[in-house]
């Protein structure tokens, strides 16, 4: 092998969970390459001189040489890199891969190293999972899938078939049927050559081993079930209950496209299973032509289908039931009819498989391309196509298994198979848990109601409300008046009309109501009738719990919001007042400052203490953090204090200056203005050292003690405005001097 095991780096966590209108992160098809060993007979004439070694590659004296009589080498270094040559052109083609199995490579390193065991995995996780062999004819795509015990015993089978037939008389031999599944049964798989055995059946015992793996670790129950179809010739066939009449394939909003009455087996064990590939093996259209004995003349899908059911770890009585999917898909091969020597009804067959190999082919490469990507898609040109649609572009995951010979003479096969893979490794998938609407609605409901709970406890800590339960009366009464009167006691009618008014509920952050994108989206997954009209007794008591516990808070939340937004408003009020008053306040100032003197200017210290208290207390940061009927009292608070402290400074200066006067300790701001006696009138002048600076000198200077003939100056330093954020003044008690000059 060469090249990285699989790329591990998922694990399904970083999936997404939905319907498809959840996205998860983008993938792209994983492709890898099987490069099929030389087969016996095939060393004939046909391929004389041009057959090929693909032993890789040869390092001499530190330099790479490859074998010039092979058409695809390696080179190292760069192990992901290796060269097609082109017979026809004389030129050599380039490709990288990050998986390339050699021709020596074993089934079970192709089923190790492919990534089929991640696939499994994650359809058991609940995705859609696809696995698909493509390439051209007799490059071993069906040896890869399911090893060639069928075609031995196929062999065997319509050997003795034969001879049978034609001891018959022709009578009879007109209504002959096939027998059952007598050719191939479980002991004839497992009596052949372990060997011989595919990634399918490899698939089916890691399928079960995981089951069972779960079913010990977390409870999981899965129910599988089989279905096993083929497109031959643009009509699509149940391999399971063969009938000559084709299957229609409809197209279905919530499913995409699907055959119509396919055939469903449920599996209990791996023996289920393998019989239910022998029988759809023998049943698959297969024929000779010359380059393969045992050519598939049809694609053959293969869908198991993973329901699982997993206690919620979330909810102890909850279930969560997923649905996942694991398609193995065996394409017929493309080929040249001149080098197949296709005829009549095998010509026909060619054409149809190529035609439709070739429309698969434009879908890739629409998909693949970013422009053309979200355009027109053209899956309905074919059978294949529209089966395929999903696994393509879906949101599953995809593995491409292109297999390729070594032979030169099939150089220009293999190149065209390589390109076709490169492309297919540029298509983006979009894997997303599938689920139950139901489930999915219940989930999501269940979701909402923690986040709805963490929520309203964030708004009852900050608004202090402390009873935990909203009165149950008045909260349905509010349910009931917003829902239009539609909810009726704990019982839900489970349909659009519920939802619709459930929207009206949102409340975004700019105080309006807006439509919730999680219920919009519900409603769109439920289809035009609301898919989820009918719930049965047990769901439809868990939906009207959650439903009910979700209304409930969410109506208490909006309630809360409500009374939140008027607390801010109301707040903003209170801070408009103070500035009007503050520019009352100033212009009180400005008409008495002449008449007044110097008493006013103690007032121009108290107007810029209450502008930045003003500006503080409607900074976001205090209405973020503190509700604002408490942000409203800090303001009151702070302003009382900054008014005391005001208060204080103005006594200190007056204590400093004017000592007999002891009237001023009890003074309030208000009376700073009016009751201050003209004698004890002080200059307060506001000081900045910097402009910009946080710290403001208030610079105290009494001209006016006539008495006393001493001019005193006070300094005090208050913090700016880190101080004031939180309401308070500090005078710094170092910084106070008392100056006598
Ligand atoms: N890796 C391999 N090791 C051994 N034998 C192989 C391998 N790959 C293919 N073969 C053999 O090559 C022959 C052709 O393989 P197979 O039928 O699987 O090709 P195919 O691509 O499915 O062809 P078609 O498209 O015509 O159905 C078979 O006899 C098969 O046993």
């Amino acid at each position: 092998m060469i090249g990285d095991q699989f790329d591990e780096r998922d694990s399904s966590d970083s999936f997404a969970y939905g319907m498809g209108g959840n996205h998860g992160p983008d993938h792209s098809i994983n492709v890898v390459i099987r490069v099929r060993p030389i087969i016996s007979g095939q060393t004939s004439a046909q391929h004389a001189g041009k057959s090929i070694a693909t032993k890789t590659n040869s390092k001499e004296n530190g330099t790479t040489t490859n074998d010039p009589s092979t058409a695809i080498s390696f080179q190292p270094p760069d192990r992901f890199k290796y060269v097609v040559q082109d017979v026809i052109a004389s030129t050599v083609r380039p490709f990288a891969f990050n998986v390339v199995f050699e021709p020596e490579a074993t089934q079970e390193e192709v089923f190790e190293h492919s990534g089929v065991k991640r696939l499994i995995d994650m359809a058991l996780d609940g995705f859609a999972c696809t696995v698909f062999a493509y390439g051209q004819t007799s490059t071993g795509k069906t040896y890869t899938l399911t090893g060639n015990a069928f075609q031995v015993c196929r062999n065997n089978f319509e050997k003795t078939e034969m001879e049978r037939m034609e001891t018959m008389s022709p009578n009879k031999r007109r209504h002959h049927t096939t027998p059952g599944s007598n050719c191939v049964n479980h002991q004839n798989l497992n009596s052949n050559n372990a060997k011989s055995i595919g990634i399918v059946q490899l698939s089916f015992a890691y399928l079960f081993e995981q089951i069972k793996r779960r079913k010990l670790r977390d409870k999981t129950l899965y129910v599988i079930t089989v279905s096993y179809l083929e497109v031959y010739n643009e009509q699509v066939l149940d391999l399971l209950n063969p009938s000559p009449r084709s299957l229609n394939v409809r197209w279905a909003k919530d499913r995409g496209f699907y055959a119509e009455n396919l055939f469903k087996v449920e599996c209990e064990d791996i023996g289920d299973l393998e019989g239910v590939l022998e029988e759809g093996c023998k049943n698959r259209q297969v024929r000779g032509h010359s380059m393969n004995e045992n050519s598939s003349r049809s694609h053959a899908v293969m869908t198991i289908t993973l329901s699982s059911e997993m206690s919620d770890p979330e909810d102890p009585q909850g279930f969560i039931r997923k649905e996942g999917r694991l398609c193995l898909v065996d394409l017929a091969g493309s080929e040249k009819t001149k080098r197949t020597n296709s005829k009549g009804g095998t010509f026909v067959e060619a054409n149809n498989i190529n035609r439709s190999l070739l429309v698969l082919g434009n879908c890739i490469a629409c998909l693949a391309d970013p422009k053309r990507r979200n355009g027109h898609i053209p899956y309905r040109d074919s059978m294949l196509t529209k089966l395929l649609a999903d696994s393509l572009a879906g949101n599953g995951m995809t593995l491409m298994i292109a297999c390729v010979s070594p032979m030169k003479c099939d150089s220009q096969e293999t190149i065209s198979t390589l390109r076709y893979a490169s492309r297919a490794k540029r298509v983006r998938m979009n894997p997303v848990v599938q689920m139950d609407p139901r489930e999915l609605l219940i989930l999501s409901l269940k979701r909402e109601v923690r986040v709805l709970r963490v929520e309203n406890n964030y708004l009852r800590q900050n608004y202090q409300i402390h009873h935990h339960q909203p009165p149950p009366a008045a909260a349905a009464a509010a349910i009931t008046a917003v829902n239009g009167g539609q909810f009726a006691a704990g019982k839900f009618p489970f349909c659009l009309h519920f939802v619709l008014p459930m929207i009206s509920l949102q409340l975004n952050e700019n105080g309006t109501f807006d439509a919730n994108s999680m219920l919009l989206s519900r409603m769109e997954n439920m289809g035009p009738n609301g898919a989820i009209d009918k719930v049965d007794d047990k769901d439809g008591h868990l939906l009207n719990k959650y439903m009910h516990d979700n209304e409930v808070l969410r109506v208490e939340n909006v309630q809360l919001n409500l009374q939140r937004h008027r607390l801010i408003r109301d707040h903003e009020l209170v801070c408009k007042e103070n500035e009007r008053l503050m520019r009352k306040l100033n212009s009180l100032i400005g008409k008495s400052e002449t008449s007044s003197g110097n008493r006013n200017r103690q007032l121009i210290g108290s107007a810029h203490l209450l502008t930045s208290l003003s500006s503080s207390a409607s900074s976001p940061s205090l209405l973020s953090l503190v509700s604002p009927e408490d942000a409203t009292t800090a303001v009151d608070e702070s302003t009382t204090q900054v008014s005391h402290n005001v208060n204080n400074v103005s006594n200190h200066a007056i204590i400093s200056t004017t000592t007999s006067s002891s009237n001023h300790h009890e003074s309030r701001p208000q009376s700073v203005q009016q009751s201050k006696p003209k004698e004890e009138q002080n200059d307060l002048i506001l000081v900045r050292e910097k402009p910009n600076s946080t710290t403001n000198r208030i610079r105290h200077s009494n001209t006016r003690n006539s008495e006393t003939e001493e001019s005193n100056t006070l300094d005090l330093t208050i913090r700016g405005k880190s101080a004031v954020n939180g309401g308070r003044i500090q005078q710094q008690g170092n910084n106070v001097r008392q100056r006598k000059t």
